[in-house]
Formats: C-alpha cells, sequence, structure tokens
C-alpha cells in the first residue's frame, strides 16, 4: 500500500531530505510540500506556502504529515492535521512543556507519532543506556552530544531524551550544564556538554566512569538521511491507525 505524505519544512535540511528518501520508496507518495514561504521544486516536488496548510490538508487529504521545522509550527501543524483528520509525525525538538501538551491534545483526535532522533541506532543506544546505568550504580555519568552550527537548540532533544532515561533507571539527578572555574563535580550529578561544529549530522555519547573504569556508549549519524528513513517508515507504519500517541519503538518491534 501507497502511504501519502505531507512534509512541512520542505526546504530545510531535514524537509530536503525526508523528500529526497521519499523519491527512493515505493510505499511512499508525496502529496504536497510546504516551507515558511513558497519556493522552488525540491526533488521534483513543488514547495508551497505553509500558510495554506489547511486547505492544502483539505484538498489534498494525506493521509500523514511529515514535520522537521520549529517548536512554533510544529504544535501549529499537529493543531491542523487535529482539525483536517490527517496522522501527524514529528521529529521537531526544542518543544517547551506547553508544547508537548498540546501534540498530546491532538493525539485525541488523529495518530501522532513524536521522537526526538528517528534512527535505529539511538533506539539501540537508548536500551544500552537504560541497561547500563543500573549495572553501575553510583558511577559517574557525563552526557555529551555534537551537532552542526546551525541547530538551534541544545542540549539536543536526544539528550533531553536520554537524561529522562538515566533518570528512569536512577531516579532524579541534577544536570549541571558545561562546567568551568572551581567547579569539582557532586556525587550523583550529570555533567551535560552541547557541542556545535561544522555539518556534523549528529553525535551522543553517554559516559559512565568509576570503579576504576569507563564506559562510553557512543551513537554517531552518519548523515541526516537515517532520520528521514526513520520518520517515513514511523509514517508508513502510523498510516491507518486510531487516534492516539505512539512511539518510535513501536514502529521497531
Ligand atoms: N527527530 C529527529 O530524528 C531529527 C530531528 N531534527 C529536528 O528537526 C528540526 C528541523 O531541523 P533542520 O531541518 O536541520 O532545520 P532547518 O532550519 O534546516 O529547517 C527547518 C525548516 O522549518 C521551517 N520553519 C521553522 N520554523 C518555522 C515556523 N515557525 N513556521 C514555518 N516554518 C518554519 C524553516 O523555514 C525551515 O524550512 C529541528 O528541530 C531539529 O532538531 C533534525 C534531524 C533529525
Ligand atoms: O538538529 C539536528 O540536526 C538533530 N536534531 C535532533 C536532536 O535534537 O536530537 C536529532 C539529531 O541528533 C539531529
Amino acid at each position: 500500500m501507497t502511504v501519502r505524505v505531507a512534509v512541512t519544512g520542505a526546504t530545510g535540511r531535514m524537509g530536503e531530505e525526508v523528500l529526497a528518501a521519499a523519491s527512493d520508496r515505493d510505499d511512499v507518495e508525496v502529496a504536497f510540500a510546504v516551507s515558511r514561504s513558497a519556493g522552488d521544486e525540491v526533488e521534483g516536488v513543488a514547495v508551497a506556502a505553509a500558510a495554506d496548510l489547511p486547505d492544502l490538508l483539505a484538498t489534498h487529504e494525506p493521509d500523514v504529515l511529515v514535520d522537521f521545522t520549529g517548536p512554533a509550527s510544529c504544535v501549529e501543524y499537529a493543531a491542523a492535521c487535529a482539525e483536517a483528520g490527517v496522522a501527524f509525525v514529528s521529529g521537531t525538538t526544542g518543544l517547551s512543556e506547553g508544547g508537548f501538551d498540546a501534540l498530546r491534545d491532538a493525539a485525541d483526535e488523529v495518530p501522532v507519532l513524536y521522537a526526538s532522533n528517528f534512527s535505529r541506532g539511538i533506539a539501540a543506544l537508548r536500551r544500552a543506556v537504560r541497561e547500563a546505568v543500573p549495572a553501575l550504580d553510583g558511577y559517574d555519568i557525563e552526557l555529551t552530544e555534537t551537532h552542526h552550527n546551525a541547530k538551534r537548540d541544545a542540549p539536543s532533544g536526544t539528550a533531553l531524551t536520554l537524561l529522562d532515561d538515566i533518570d528512569e533507571a536512577r531516579g532524579d539527578s541534577p544536570r549541571v550544564h558545561g562546567r568551568e572555574g572551581e567547579a569539582p563535580r557532586s556525587a550523583g550529578e550529570i555533567g551535560v556538554h552541547a557541542r556545535r561544529a561544522g555539518d556534523i549530522a549528529g553525535e551522543h555519547e553517554v559516559l559512565l566512569a568509576g570503579n576504576h573504569e569507563s564506559l562510553s556508549l557512543t551513537h554517531r549519524a552518519g548523515s541526516r538521511g537515517v532520520f528521514a528513513a526513520g520518520a517515513l517508515d514511523a509514517a508508513a507504519w502510523l498510516s491507518g491507525r486510531d487516534a492516539g500517541w505512539y512511539d518510535f519503538t513501536e514502529v521497531l518491534e
């Protein structure tokens, strides 16, 4: 079965990557693409203005909308999908608690699948972290993420997800962002470090150290293609499901 997807942020780094990935797949067809302002074609798809999204949803009736944009537009597009009865997949990061609440409201009306990272490797890293943290009780934990120099939010959405995984495994821990001056580590805290350089697609390292040993769990995305492929897998999986909140791990089961 072919799933008809709408793509937002079409002229952005991830929007372009999603359109490129869609053009290589037989199970996905692009219904339409929008960007903040209408523009040239991307991957042979005409880019309409995002202001027209409600009309486009009504006339083209896509099965799923795939969103990689910004926190405000993500919330706005989720509401438009809830109104139009279109399933919503988003990997947009930097959302506030209120933003996530708004996505959950949309999930009352349509299927919504949100993931801070659509790579299979990160899903495996999360499982490894949830196993390593209780096994290495009392070890110091430092989390480092590295991304391209145009990334807006820090720490990354994936880093925040990993921090939640660590908290779930050993209880809430104080987070220390960066470190400078006279700032010795206190037991139980988690150091969080964000680096921005070049065009690095995304790296995450969870370092656990203590008892004269250290364990470094690291994921490196080779290109944004891995995120686009995961998001389209999620869209294909989500199409036709009941309204509700879904997780990327369910796609991988
Ligand atoms: N979950 C995942 O696997 C991944 C998530 N991301 C996230 O996706 C988002 C987009 O990343 P990139 O494509 O690198 O950014 P980008 O800046 O290259 O593209 C964002 C696009 O969204 C549009 N946009 C932003 N705010 C908007 C607004 N208020 N109204 C209308 N359009 C708006 C921009 O015009 C642009 O076309 C970020 O939040 C990033 O962290 C990125 C890669 C993987
Ligand atoms: O902005 C990016 O590029 C990425 N953002 C996501 C995040 O914030 O975790 C996922 C990936 O690391 C790439």
